[in-house]
């Protein structure tokens, strides 16, 4: 099923709960990582059949690093695992990958297979899926502004000059329109330094559901009320 309108361009997701998923079931943590990672796949062949042009998913936000060592280097491999497994049904997809967040911290096998990635699926024309990886809207947005400041000290620009469209060329998702609905799974009902600037208008849905397992048809149900919604963008 197509989208009825082509409202929902630009869909993010904080994919919580894959701990709690794991701990239910007496797993380790990691066995619900390993879910979540699968369910990445299934739900961008979800969105990609609805017609969405962007999944950007939060994937590990700047505050992650202070996770236990184990986990964290765990995480850091399932970019790789992800590729490994999906790769050639990404293709088949046609699903464009692109990665944004402050990559030169990452491990470099980690920084090198999404980047080999961006690289292999960049003429793609499907859904682009957009992981962040190593993100933070709050030091995105410290960024931005210390290079506009860093423009007027060198009469590159004037005060003046600094619009919303000039902020936005300088943040990691300058690329892409505002997300028009962010989900987040597992119950919780925060951002959580996710997207602060680019959701000033973006609808908000959240499921009590863990990420492992959010479904297809727990999607189109989210977007089926979703396309009820009367946005007004700050107007009446
Ligand atoms: C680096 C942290 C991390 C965690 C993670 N989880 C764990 C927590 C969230 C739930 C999903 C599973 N996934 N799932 C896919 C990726 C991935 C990231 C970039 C990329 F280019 C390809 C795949 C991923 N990355």
């Amino acid at each position: 099923m197509k989208l009825k309108s082509s409202n929902l361009n630009h869909l993010a997701i904080i994919m919580d709960g894959n701990g709690r998923w794991a701990k239910k079931r007496f797993l380790p943590r990691v066995a619900g990582h390993k879910q979540g990672m699968d369910n990445v796949k299934t739900i961008t062949k979800a969105a990609n059949r609805l017609g969405i042009k962007v999944l950007t998913l939060y994937a590990f936000s700047t505050e992650n690093w202070g996770r236990p060592t184990e986990e964290v280097g765990y995480l850091m491999k399932l970019p790789a695992l992800f590729f490994d497994k999906f790769m050639p049904e990404l293709m088949a997809e046609n699903v464009r990958i692109n990665v944004m967040g402050f990559l030169d911290e990452l491990p470099k096998s980690t920084y090198d297979v999404v980047m080999k990635a961006v690289e292999q699926t960049k003429n793609n024309t499907g859904l682009v899926l957009n992981f962040a990886l190593n993100y933070g809207s709050r030091r995105e947005l410290t960024q931005a502004m210390a290079e506009i400041g860093q423009q007027i000290q060198n009469d590159q620009l004037k005060p003046e000059e600094v619009t919303e469209d000039v902020i936005e060329s300088h943040l990691l998702t300058s690329q892409f329109e505002d997300p028009d609905l962010l989900i987040r799974t597992s119950g919780e009902q925060r951002l959580s330094n996710f997207l602060l600037w680019q959701s000033a208008y973006t609808e908000f849905a959240f499921t009590d559901k863990s990420w492992p397992d959010f479904s297809p048809e727990d999607l189109t149900e989210i977007i089926d009320d979703f396309s009820k919604r009367h946005r007004r963008f700050g107007k009446l």
